[in-house]
């Protein structure tokens, strides 16, 4: 159990209100480090506002993230402006609504994703940008990069094709090679397979293990397709009315009655009786 050994994140006492709403109530979890971890829960239960306050786009009203990167060291993600959150602490995501450069090809979204480290290359002067050595060597690189990942998603044909043209399937994964191309240690998927087709479920539970095994990046990731869940993740985490209700392997959450309530939303007396069987 890497998450409660080696974790990559720890949420503690997580809270959020919007005015009068409270949409996660003093969440703790963590997140093991080259593990694929699953939040899942009905409706509104508060998953993509933990991954809003994971990535900086929510400031928590109370709490405390800390993210620990490749290297070692550890970020306090609540204090961090969002930049930062990515390109400091390694944290990168997805959306729930596919967002790439639909107008660029599909080559430059995942150079554009790589902007910072040429910028940085440059010297941030138009003399760099120009052709010094170091900024002809970083572009390489970027390329190169953006190459390894087309490959790895099977987008290798489209590369000069516009982003926009791609099948959804396709688009899906190139947001996810986007990311990547930013060397995350913790990479945030919301609704990684909304939309998918059976083949191309399993072409992403295919690329999302790959990620965790062989690149050294932790996925977190929000579901609501079950056979994706259950299949690859190391870890499961159930949120509902934005407090954790369960934590554990697919096995232990399967099986656990408060997450079948909660999915079949059941009253207190029917919750009772489905802990007595799960007992027996
Ligand atoms: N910016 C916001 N302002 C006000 N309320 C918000 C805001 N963001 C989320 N909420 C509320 O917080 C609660 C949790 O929403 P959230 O989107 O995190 O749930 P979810 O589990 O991701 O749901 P779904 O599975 O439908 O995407 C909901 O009641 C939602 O209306």
């Amino acid at each position: 159990m890497r998450w409660l050994s080696d974790p990559v994140l720890t949420v503690e006492h997580l809270t959020m209100r919007f005015d009068g709403l409270t949409a996660i109530n003093d969440l703790s979890l963590n997140v093991g480090r080259g593990d694929i971890t699953a939040v899942i829960g009905p409706n509104g239960a508060g998953k993509t506002t933990v991954f809003n306050c994971i990535t900086g786009f929510y400031r928590p009203t109370e709490g405390m993230l800390s993210l620990k990167d490749k290297t070692g060291s550890t970020h306090l993600l609540e204090r961090l402006p969002g930049h930062d959150i990515t390109w400091k602490a390694k944290v990168a995501r997805t959306f729930q609504n596919i967002r790439l450069f639909s107008g660029m090809t599909v080559l430059e979204n995942l150079l554009v994703a790589q902007h910072n480290n040429l910028m940085i290359s440059s010297g941030f002067s138009i003399l760099g940008l120009l052709g010094t050595r170091g900024y002809r060597n970083a572009e390489k690189q970027a390329i190169d990069k953006a190459m390894l990942w087309l490959e790895r998603t099977g987008l290798t044909s489209w590369a000069d094709e516009p982003a926009g043209a791609l099948a959804y399937g396709d688009q899906r994964r190139l947001e996810i090679a986007r990311a990547m191309c930013t060397e995350p240690s913790l990479l945030c998927l919301d609704e990684p397979a909304a939309g998918l087709n059976p083949k191309e479920s399993s072409q992403l539970n295919e690329l999302l293990l790959a990620i965790c095994n062989h690149h050294n990046t932790s996925v977190l990731l929000i579901e609501h397709d079950m056979s994706v869940v259950m299949q690859i993740s190391d870890h499961i985490i159930v949120l509902d009315y934005g407090s954790k209700i369960a934590d554990g392997t697919p096995e232990e959450i399967k099986n656990d009655p408060k997450v079948i309530a909660a999915y079949l939303g059941v009253d207190d007396e029917e919750l009772e009786k489905l802990e007595t069987e799960a007992q027996i």
